[in-house]
């Protein structure tokens, strides 16, 4: 695997107007990892991207590939591919002349072209298809077409904005899964920005948590998800409580959150919503100061001892499972 392509962004910041956008945001990710730029919309994570893609101006810091400054080269010549949302296809090029369009601008020939062009259809389990219009293929289909199209410049990084989003909830999780398999067969940085904290989690060795132009916490994927630093990172990533306390907010995670007798437990609550959810019960309780927490039990535990709307419980955690946040 090449070790002198990390991607470094150095104070990267990018101003419309007046807006600030992206503001100073550093970071290095090494060679080869699969990196999600996760957070709420308008977060500047498509910002960010297309500032390391060329297709918008860097207003301040700078972007290194392998130490060197990209910058200010024309997108072509950074060693990055895109693919975009709505995928881009030309609906008047087959799905052969859609893929090979880039090698036919730098004006290779057309049997090398062909060929190329075959190599990544495969890559992407699209041969069959290879002389369709992109209007004859499901959403799925035109999806592997531009990443084909977009691998087939060689790219050290592949930059994907908000790849899956416009697939139905089965297919996302199918192209997720062939996302990854690509991007371990070939060995490259997948940089891919989502909103879905699911996705990140299922794809990312790395996220970057970005809120309000910042990068709010980021590094390996569960190292965040164990550990979120903020309440705003916790409530993003899903799956956490955080709850205000004397001492400060805490975070502890749903799945660690025990149902007890009242007498006796940390806090006491009010069971509002019980939620079944196939493989676990969502409970969750109203507990002092207008606060709600929930709790996830293995579909067992809870229909061994159910509990009912309005019941009291009582609420408790390991020491381990509570985090202290910053905010
Ligand atoms: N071309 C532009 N001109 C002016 N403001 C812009 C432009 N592009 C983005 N912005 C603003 O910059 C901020 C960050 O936008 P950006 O698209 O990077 O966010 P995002 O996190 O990718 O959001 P989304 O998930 O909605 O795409 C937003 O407030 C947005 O309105």
């Amino acid at each position: 695997m090449p070790s002198n392509l990390d991607l470094e962004l150095v104070s990267l910041t990018k101003r419309y107007g007046s807006a600030l956008a992206v503001d100073a945001i550093s970071y290095h990710f090494a060679s080869g990892t699969y990196a999600c730029l996760l957070g709420p919309s308008g977060c500047g994570k498509s910002s960010t991207l297309r500032m390391v893609a060329g297709h918008e101006s860097v207003t301040g810091g700078s972007v290194l590939l392998g130490g060197r400054d990209i910058s200010f080269l024309p997108p072509a010549k950074r060693g990055t591919a895109m693919m975009f949302q709505n995928y881009a296809l030309f609906p008047h090029l087959s799905v052969t002349e859609n893929v090979a369009f880039s090698l036919k601008m730098k004006g290779v020939d057309a049997a090398t072209r062909a060929s190329r062009a075959g190599e990544m259809l495969e890559l992407v389990d699209m041969s069959a298809f290879a002389a369709r219009l992109p209007a004859q293929l499901s959403g799925g289909q035109q999806q592997r077409v531009a990443l084909a199209r977009a691998l087939i410049t060689k790219p050290d990084i592949l930059l994907l904005d908000e790849p899956l989003s416009a697939l139905d909830p089965f297919l996302r999780i199918r192209m997720r899964a062939e996302l990854k398999r690509l991007q371990r067969e070939l060995g490259i940085t997948f940089l891919h920005v989502t909103h879905g904290q699911d996705e990140a989690l299922a794809l990312a060795d790395e996220i970057v948590v970005m809120n309000n132009a910042k990068i709010e916490q980021a590094g390996p994927t569960r190292s965040v998800f164990e550990a979120p630093k903020t309440a705003f990172v916790a409530r993003f990533l899903g799956s956490h409580n955080v709850i205000s306390l004397p001492g400060g907010p805490i975070a502890v995670r749903s799945d660690a959150m025990k149902i007890n007798a009242p007498a006796g437990a940390k806090m006491e609550g009010q069971i509002t919503n019980i939620e079944y959810q196939g493989t676990h019960v969502a409970l969750t309780a109203a507990i002092a100061g207008n606060q709600e927490v929930t709790a996830l039990l293995p579909d067992q535990e809870f229909f061994g001892a159910p509990k009912e709307l309005g019941e009291a419980v009582g609420l408790d955690w390991d020491p381990q499972a509570a985090h202290a946040l910053t905010a």
